[in-house]
């Protein structure tokens, strides 16, 4: 198969991550017979400083052009002070607007290897195993007005939601619960939002068209408690833009670090730009110290969702377990035990181990 990939590399670590995807990609091209080609573009710092805008009309056009779409992370101190508009954040924020990739799934499920990593109960993190279904195109991060007001001793942001943004996210997790243990927990403030009693309102209307599910409503403070008490209890969780972004930062620490989480944001046409949940991390930017984990499982929901190479999927998917199993891991993962190798180290082992592997035996992950 040929496929066109375009690597959004970005800044801090981006770049680091960005080139661990793509040299898994390319071993799996070579394991596997297909062609993938490669074409970078400027977004977020590096976008500003080479094009003095967060997201180049390039990259947009290359991105709409492409099969799939890798993005590293963006921002970083040293945009920290521009005005709104001009910042990295905005890039991001930018293209998945301009592609319309309303649906951002965030898988989390702990390796068994990586079960004493979370300063959680082992046994509390052993049975977890959900999904994020993150509404990413709306919500307070798009919402107008967006303003200061009365010289700058006002400010407003708006949570505003049209009822077929709802629908639509709401369609994305009943059908993805499907596909898993069938069950939906609808993350709201609807003691307190008029917003989120539309969310209710159409979760409850759109139930019955997913009969096979079962569906129950959620407070996000009640819901950010659970999560780390009992993650078991959770199969999918949709939920608004910035309750997703909070509790997926926070359901990483199941996974025994932020550099474990790997996500996929989908359009309605099925497009797909595959990124790492964690930022730029500017504290461990340049030292090779970033995991590439949760990029290089980021690649492997593009090659399951973008491009249907479920079993090229599972071989990577197992190609990362197989390295953990080894115990090879980044400084990141609070281990006894095992050994602390550099980013790229960890990612030339997981290439290493899909050239060489010849077994898909033992895959025990499936994201979906
Ligand atoms: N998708 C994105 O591009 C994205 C996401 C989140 C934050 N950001 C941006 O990143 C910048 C830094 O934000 P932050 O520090 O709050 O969040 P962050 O996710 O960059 O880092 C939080 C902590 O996690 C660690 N970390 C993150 N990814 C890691 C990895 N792969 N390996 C090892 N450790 C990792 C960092 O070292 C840091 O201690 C900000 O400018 C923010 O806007 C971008
Ligand atoms: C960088 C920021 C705009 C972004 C978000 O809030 O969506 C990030 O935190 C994420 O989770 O992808
Ligand atoms: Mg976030």
């Amino acid at each position: 198969m040929e496929k066109h990939i375009v690597l959004l590399p970005g800044d801090g670590i981006g770049p680091e991550v960005t080139k661990a995807a793509k040299n898994v990609l390319q071993a799996i091209a070579d394991r596997y017979h297909h062609s993938f080609t490669f074409e970078s573009h400027d977004i977020g710092g590096a976008a500003i400083d080479h094009h003095e805008t967060p997201l180049p009309e390039d990259t947009v056009k290359a991105a709409k052009k492409a099969d799939a779409i890798f993005l590293g992370a963006v921002g970083g101190p040293k945009w920290d002070q521009l005005p709104g508009h001009m910042r990295p954040e905005k890039g991001l924020l930018g293209i998945r607007k301009q592609l319309g990739l309303f649906a951002n799934l965030r898988p989390v499920k702990a390796f068994q290897q990586l079960l004493h990593a979370s300063p959680l109960k082992q046994e509390v993190v052993a049975a977890s195993d959900l999904l994020i279904v993150r509404e990413l195109t709306g919500g307070l991060y798009f919402g107008e007005p967006r303003e200061r007001r009365n010289n700058g001793k006002t400010v407003v942001d708006t949570l505003a939601y049209e009822r077929s943004e709802i629908e639509r996210i709401v369609d994305q997790a009943f059908q993805s619960a499907q596909v898993r243990r069938k069950h939906v927990t609808s993350v709201d403030k609807a003691n307190v939002l008029e917003s989120s009693r539309l969310w209710r309102e159409v979760v409850e209307e759109k139930k019955h068209q997913y009969p096979d599910v079962t569906v129950e409503h959620m407070l996000v403070d009640a819901a950010a408690m659970k999560l780390v008490t009992n993650p078991a209890y959770f199969d999918v969780i949709v939920t608004e833009n910035m309750f997703g972004d909070i509790l997926s930062d926070e359901a990483s620490v199941l996974t025994g670090s932020l550099g474990m989480l790997p996500s996929a944001s989908l359009n309605e046409r099925g497009v797909g730009l595959y990124e790492p949940v964690h930022g730029s991390a500017p504290d461990i930017a340049g030292q090779d110290k970033a995991n590439p984990l949760a990029s290089i499982l980021s690649v492997a929901m593009m090659l399951k969702h973008s491009f249907g190479m479920e079993e090229e999927a599972e071989q990577l998917e197992a190609a990362v377990q197989e390295v953990l199993d080894e115990g090879y891991h980044t400084a990141d993962i609070d281990l006894v035990g095992g050994t602390v190798v550099s980013g790229s180290e960890l990612a030339r082992r997981v290439v290493d181990q899909i050239s060489t592997s010849d077994t898909t035996e033992n895959i025990m992950r499936c994201y979906v």
